[in-house]
């Protein structure tokens, strides 16, 4: 996956690859240089003789060096920028399509909000890991092989120095990362639930306020916050101990290797300016190869949190959706339904929700769908346009089995408005487009009409090009619904679904709704799902469902001779009326 992003800018990488090979370059040559200044200025001790001339040569040089270096690093840091970002764009647009190509079930399956965490969090986690590749990458084991080759060739005999230097640098780094990785690892699932929280918290404010539930819910945040605090207070802690261990060890190197030169010094002032300008460029070779280590280590705490996030971006990618469509052919189909042994269970639910259903619906009818408070109702629905498979039996409209119709057929024939009415940011002109994308402004105002929205979209001044804000925000319960509904009867489909779609409209709103559908959308087939039996009197049959079965179907009038379950409900709701 991230092989296949990266390959994509093959000029960028093998810019921040040349521009790290610069760096190296500079770094490892500038000691050198170094060691021959000083070495000519220790020979000035004997004799000044053109010793000024080759010191400003040597200073030169080491300039151009150090310029040459900082110039790469400089490249490197914006090119190893615009890759990374490049990237993990490509990667957070890539992502984006494929949920798009979910199922709603895929979707429940990941949680919307840890699919946004994916998104964010963990394509931020992979771009700063590509930073850091593209920076250090190379650079850590040339800086660190060239680094200890050059340092042993400069002071043959202090080889074991560097080599306990290196030993206990790498102890020390591996002790500290093997402490820290579980704690990356515990990061990101702590990230989800923040977020879920947070989220929740910040949708339902209004519930917040009225039930008075901040101290709660800050609680419920604090929780889960401290425990984030408490991942990276341990991480600060090993950080904490890491640097001075490292320090320590790189100034004991240095005092050792500094004494035992002494030792060496002869009475000889060529030796002594030799081993002085040695010592030098040996003890610089230490700090790179310690720096080395040190950019190591922080690579692989990179790379640990950003593999972890780099796996949760692939199941997303290569997660294939539950749901295929058969073909692509765009068919004209009538509105009639039916559900033939058709049996449910929600994804990681071992219950059925609904249990052996059928019954047949004739194109044109007014069906009302009753039942208490979790019969299955809004479940039954959800399977006519698809949003879920039965996991036995089968459902067709206009005579076909839907898992042999295509996606765009079924766009065409079926309209469903939510229980929930949801709108996105935009205008209202931008949401009605979502049901019917060539929408002229008379299909807006015919449905606008049918759905009773026209008498308060027709007082804005903007109208349909008024704004709507984040979930539809800036707009009352009843109107949101009225909008959703204009939006499900725009297209005038061959079957349209009201799942208590009218349940923030008053008893005038609801009928008048009704009323226009009867008369403008002839032909289609209608099913109301209804919480109150009035709203669905008057339709051409019923189906009552009771604990994910269907007891009983029929009008009205038959129900009430027929269904001890519809009577029961009827006669309680008739109570509660008078
Ligand atoms: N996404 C889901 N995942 C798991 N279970 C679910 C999901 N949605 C609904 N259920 C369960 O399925 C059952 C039926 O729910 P459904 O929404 O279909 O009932 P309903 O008859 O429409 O109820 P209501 O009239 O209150 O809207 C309930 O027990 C509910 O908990």
């Amino acid at each position: 996956m991230i092989f296949k992003a990266i390959g994509r800018y093959k000029l960028l990488v093998t810019a921040a690859l040349l521009t790290m090979l610069l760096q190296v370059g500079a770094a490892l040559w500038q000691p050198s240089y170094m060691k021959s200044i000083l070495k000519v200025m220790a020979d000035m001790t004997l004799s000044t003789n053109g010793k000024i001339d080759k010191i400003s040569q040597y200073g030169i040089a080491l300039i151009v060096v150090a310029v040459v270096g900082l110039i790469g690093s400089v490249l490197n840091t914006l090119t190893a920028a615009k890759l990374s970002q490049a990237v993990s764009a490509d990667l957070r647009e890539q992502t984006f399509r494929k949920i798009q190509t979910f199922s709603y079930e895929d979707v429940e399956k990941f949680k919307a909000d840890n699919l946004v965490v994916r998104m964010t969090n963990d394509i931020n986690q992979i771009q700063m890991l590509l930073m850091m590749v593209f920076q250090v990458l190379i650079r850590v084991p040339l800086l660190f092989v060239g680094a200890f080759i050059l340092s042993i060739m400069t002071m043959p005999k202090l080889w074991w120095i560097i080599v306990v230097m290196v030993v206990l640098i790498v102890v020390v780094t591996g002790i500290s990362m093997g402490r820290m990785g579980p704690h990356f690892a515990a990061f990101q699932s702590l990230m989800d639930r923040i977020n879920g929280i947070a989220k929740d918290n910040l949708r339902g404010a209004r519930v917040v306020k009225s039930f008075v539930q901040e101290d709660n819910q800050a609680k419920a945040f604090d929780k889960e916050s401290d425990e984030l605090l408490g991942h990276n207070l341990a991480v600060g802690y090993t950080f904490s101990t890491m640097i001075p261990a490292f320090t320590i060890i790189s100034q004991l190197a240095i005092f050792g290797a500094i004494l035992l030169v002494s030792t060496f010094v002869t009475k000889s002032a060529s030796v002594a300016a030799d081993q002085l300008g040695g010592i030098m460029s040996f003890v610089q070779y230490m700090m790179q190869i310690m720096f080395a280590i040190i950019m190591g280590g922080m690579m692989s705490m990179f790379a640990s949190r950003g593999m972890v996030s780099m796996g949760r971006i692939s199941e997303i990618l290569k997660t294939e959706t539950s749901m295929t469509y058969a073909t692509d052919d765009v068919e004209d189909l009538d509105g009639s339904i039916e559900f033939d042994d058709v049996s449910f269970a929600y994804p990681n639910d071992q219950q059925p929700t609904l249990k052996d259903i059928s019954f047949k619906l004739t194109a044109g009818e007014m069906v009302g769908i009753v039942g208490a408070t979790g019969a299955g109702k809004s479940t039954l629905a959800q399977l006519i346009p698809r949003l879920f498979d039965p996991t036995s039996g089968t459902v067709k409209v206009g005579g076909r089995d839907l898992k042999s119709v295509s996606q765009q057929t079924l766009k065409n024939t079926i309209s469903i408005v939510l229980q929930k009415a949801i709108l996105f940011s935009g205008t209202i002109a931008g949401n009605l487009k979502q049901g019917k994308a060539d929408a002229t402004s008379s299909d807006m105002d015919r449905a606008a009409k049918i759905a009773q929205a026209a008498e308060f979209i027709d007082r804005l001044p903007e109208r349909y090009d008024a704004p709507v804000e984040e979930r539809g925000n800036n707009f009352s319960g009843g109107q949101k619904q009225r909008m959703s509904i204009t939006r499900g009867v725009i297209k005038s489909p061959k079957i349209l679904i009201l799942d208590d779609s009218t349940s923030a409209l008053d008893a005038h709103s609801e009928k008048l709704v009704q009323e226009a559908m009867n008369r403008d959308l002839n032909g289609t087939t209608t099913i109301i799902i209804a919480q109150k039996i009035s709203s669905v009197v008057h339709a051409d049959t019923i189906l009552v469902l009771d604990e994910g079965r269907l007891v009983a179907q029929g009008t009205h009038k038959e129900l009430l001779e027929t269904s001890d379950v519809y009577r029961q409900i009827y006669d309680t709701q008739k109570a509660k009326e008078d």
